[in-house]
């Protein structure tokens, strides 16, 4: 990632994200921040922690990470976890672990949840998560080996990126597919369209 931006102007929106997909996905609504500042914090998931416990408590901690230098802005944060049954998926760093989760995801059903947070300029803060369910195809080690030449699965949860090469794996999906990628637009549209002052709104 970038050198962060500074904030441009005292209530603009600060996305706390390292993410390409989640800008991209908050200017597909034209919502465009005034600074995109990534939060460094262990996402490590406690002992026995249910993915959407997790990704509540993930999405808000980096919300408060970027608040806490940032006081008086808006701060919106994000956490995609890929959830097999009570099982939180890693975000694949390599080779080795993105073939383990397509492995365990070939042919099964799987939950796809993104925590949100907000955190409005006095210092309230609101966190929500949504799901999404995801059936892939059974794969053949040719249809994961040629995906991992792809490096499409470098830091997506799972070990896969539904907007790329992976829609094919895709058998069914229900509810949101923006979540899926990053952010649900629905659900952070409304967030923004209550909070945001009234120039900055979606
Ligand atoms: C399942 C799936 C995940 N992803 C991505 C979204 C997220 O960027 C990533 C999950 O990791 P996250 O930890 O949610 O996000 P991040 O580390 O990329 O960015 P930041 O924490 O700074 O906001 O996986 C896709 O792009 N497509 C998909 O189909």
């Amino acid at each position: 990632m970038t050198a962060a931006a500074k904030p441009s102007e005292k209530t603009g929106l600060i996305l706390a994200s390292a993410s390409p997909r989640r800008l991209q996905l908050l200017e597909q609504i034209a919502i465009i921040p005034a600074a995109v500042i990534p939060a460094d914090i262990d996402e490590t998931p406690h002992a026995g922690e249910k993915p959407k416990i997790y990704a509540e408590r993930i999405a808000a901690e980096k919300a408060t990470t970027v608040y806490r230098e940032h006081a008086g802005h808006v701060i919106l944060a994000a956490d995609t976890v890929v959830a097999c049954g009570a099982r939180i998926l890693p975000k694949a760093e390599d080779s080795d672990t993105a073939i383990k989760c397509l492995k365990l995801l070939s042919g099964r059903r799987h939950r796809v949840i993104s925590g949100i947070s907000l955190v409005l300029p006095c210092g309230k803060q609101y966190v929500k998560s949504v799901a999404s369910v995801v059936a892939f195809k059974r794969l053949t080690d040719a249809e994961i080996s040629g995906y991992i030449a792809s490096g499409e699965w470098d830091g997506k949860a799972g070990g896969y990126a539904i907007q790329g090469l992976a829609a094919s794996f895709v058998r069914f999906m229900s509810g949101s597919y923006s979540n899926i990628v990053g952010l649900p637009l629905f659900e952070v549209a409304g967030w923004l369209h209550t909070h945001l002052k009234e120039t900055d709104k979606p």
